[in-house]
């Protein structure tokens, strides 16, 4: 605890009362008849960085999951409860999942590029939405690569294949990717776990630059990035009898860290389990 409280850092005073832009309400989910989550109530910031903390198999990422129905695609799932994006809840049946990927853009722990070029890969969004206009495809590409902080990088190597690129800057091409068609959410899944200590400080030095034009939920095991990196943490725990995750404690990040008001915050931040 010591050493996480040594590197909260003193964030800007973000002291407006910021909106939500999502919110979940007595949300629980179910692999098969498996229960996952139970009763989760939780706000999602505009513009800020929310982290889910918790021990592994709790339903972080899982969580995450939900927020742009992922989860449909990867399992049998079912869901209760609501999961609001601004006022529209997200699994009414005419919402679309695609157009909601759009609005709520996600990051994996593998860096995953398609293998074509780095332009293609920045393009290949905004050109499956529509975009054939040449000169308006250079611009995405260009804003997107210089909002993922790779642009100087690669500005003269576009052509080259993506998967030659080392995995920090994989990465930032996933984010520029995640960036090119414009969402207003970007949820990252570990997004540096796969990352060596460099790259991994740029994607931390990245994500506060982006938090001031998107809204950002980060994944991490990481009790230090999620201290270093958020304004708002969410620990999950896991329910023994019910086998699913719960949310235990969830506030501005330097209170959860400095000030947990639950035994069983303060015992996961200290490392005394999980
Ligand atoms: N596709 C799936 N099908 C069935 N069960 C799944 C699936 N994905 C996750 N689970 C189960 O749901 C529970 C929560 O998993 P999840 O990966 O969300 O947890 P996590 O907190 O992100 O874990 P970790 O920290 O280890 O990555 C676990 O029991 C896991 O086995």
């Amino acid at each position: 605890m010591v050493e996480i409280k040594s590197k909260l850092p003193e964030k800007e005073k973000k002291t407006d009362k910021p909106d939500i832009v999502i919110k979940a309400e007595s949300l629980s989910l179910y692999y098969g008849s498996k229960k996952a989550l139970h009763e989760i109530n939780l706000p999602i910031y505009k513009n800020r960085i929310t982290a889910f903390i918790g021990p592994s198999g709790c339903g972080k990422s899982t969580l995450l999951r939900c927020f742009n129905r992922m989860n449909e695609i990867v399992a049998d799932v079912n869901i209760e409860g609501n999961v609001y994006f601004h006022e529209q809840d997200i699994y009414d049946k005419d919402v679309d999942p695609v157009m909601l990927r759009r609005r709520i853009g996600m990051v994996f722990q593998q860096p995953n590029p398609f293998p074509k070029s780095i332009y293609d890969n920045v393009a290949y969004g905004p050109k499956m939405y529509g975009i054939r206009d040449k000169s308006l495809l250079d611009e995405i590409v260009e804003t997107s690569l210089r909002e993922a902080a790779l642009w100087d990088e690669v500005k003269d190597s576009l052509d080259k294949n993506a998967l030659a690129l080392s995995g920090g800057q994989q990465q930032r091409l996933c984010i520029a990717r995640t960036i090119a068609v414009q969402p207003e959410v970007i949820l990252m899944d570990e997004p540096a776990s796969a990352l060596d200590p460099i790259s991994t400080a740029r994607i931390e030095e990245l994500m506060q630059k982006l938090s001031k034009e998107y809204t950002i939920i980060i994944v991490t095991h990481n009790m230090q990035q999620a201290a270093r990196s958020s304004d708002y943490t969410a620990f999950l725990n896991l329910n023994e009898e019910l086998g699913a995750g719960y949310i235990e404690e969830f506030g501005p990040t330097r209170e959860l860290f400095l000030n947990p008001k639950n035994k069983k915050t303060e015992d996961y931040i200290s490392g005394r389990f999980g």
